[in-house]
């Protein structure tokens, strides 16, 4: 008896996960904090993916949600709700010991003040030699790579100096170099420039750059400065603890640089429209959407007006 071939079905087709490539996924990401009776809901559903080689700022006004949005991107602080991965982490299901590995290899992490990220008593040596030595890397290597770094960042002057001799700006990159140090994929920055004059911010942010170009390094940077996305190719804005909207900064034809402004759409196709395009055309509770051949036309509610 002969046996003929089955024919099924094919399988379905299933949607690809949503930021399957990406290096950093936020996919809903929720975290309220608690004190006493009072909520706060910091980040309130917030979508972002960032591929690995990219540099991205985090835009937003005070108590929007970035430094929230940057200390669980570190590791420091755990979400309450949605979906947090970094380089495969999840960073909602991290155990401790997951944990530490984690901040130590996977995320370097630059604070606020320049002056912060250092220790006062070390020089630049011993602070970017500190974290291999937490990390068990063998002598040898560590000092190959503090001088690699120090040179690499323009710093190799300030090798036995201590904070205090320091500029501004070189204790900011003696503080990226420490950062850098365990080789991590991400380099997290939370107001690498607040407390820099116009100058020193722009050094820093060439600093950051050949981080990100000469090194590989994935660099976030949260800050409130608007003038931020001069100086990357892509910035986020947040507002009300919710991604809303994108500027990205593209060579045109001869590598003039232009700069296009987006809105974000999240995964329920829900949009922002901003306030001033509200305020202009009367739009308020009720709008009129019509699909047109190439855009969607958003317009006043006429029947609200009779
Ligand atoms: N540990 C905390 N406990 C309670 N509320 C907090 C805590 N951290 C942040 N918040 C609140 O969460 C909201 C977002 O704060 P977050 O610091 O993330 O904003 P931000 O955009 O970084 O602001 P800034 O630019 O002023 O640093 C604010 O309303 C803030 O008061």
């Amino acid at each position: 008896m002969s046996v003929t071939g089955l024919s099924l079905p094919d399988a379905p087709q299933r949607a690809p996960e949503f930021g399957s490539t990406a290096l950093i996924v936020c996919d809903n990401l929720v975290r309220i904090y608690q004190t006493g009776s009072i909520e706060v809901q910091a980040l309130q559903g917030l979508d972002l993916l960032v591929e690995a080689g990219e540099m991205v700022a985090v835009v937003g006004a005070s108590g929007s949600g970035k430094s929230t949005l940057l200390s669980l991107l570190a590791g420091i602080d755990a979400p309450t709700a949605g979906k947090a991965k970094v380089a495969g982490w999840d960073l909602m299901t991290l155990s401790r010991a997951q944990r530490v590995r984690y901040r130590r290899h996977t995320v370097g992490f630059v604070g606020q003040q320049a002056g912060h990220n250092l220790i006062p008593y070390l020089n630049a040596r011993q602070m970017v030699d500190l974290p291999m030595t937490l990390a068990r890397v063998p002598r040898r290597e560590r000092a190959e790579r503090v001088e690699e770094l120090l040179t690499r960042l323009g710093v190799m002057h300030c090798a036995d100096r201590r904070p205090a001799q320091m500029s501004g700006g070189e204790q900011a990159r003696v503080g990226i170099c420490a950062a850098l140090a365990n080789r991590p994929k991400v380099l997290l920055a939370d107001e690498p420039t607040g407390s820099l004059d116009t100058a020193t911010s722009a050094e820093v942010f060439a600093t950051l750059r050949t981080v990100n170009q000469d090194l590989g390094v994935t660099v976030v940077i949260v800050t409130h400065d608007p003038d931020v996305s001069g100086q990357v190719a892509r910035t986020v804005a947040i507002r009300d603890g919710r991604t809303s909207s994108e500027v990205l900064r593209r060579a045109n034809g001869d590598s003039e640089l232009v700069a296009e402004e987006f809105a974000v759409m999240d995964r329920a196709g829900r949009i922002q429209i901003p306030k001033d395009y509200r305020l202009a055309l009367d739009l308020t509770r009720r709008v009129r959407l019509a699909l047109e051949t190439d855009h969607v036309a958003v317009q006043r509610d006429t029947t609200q007006e009779s």
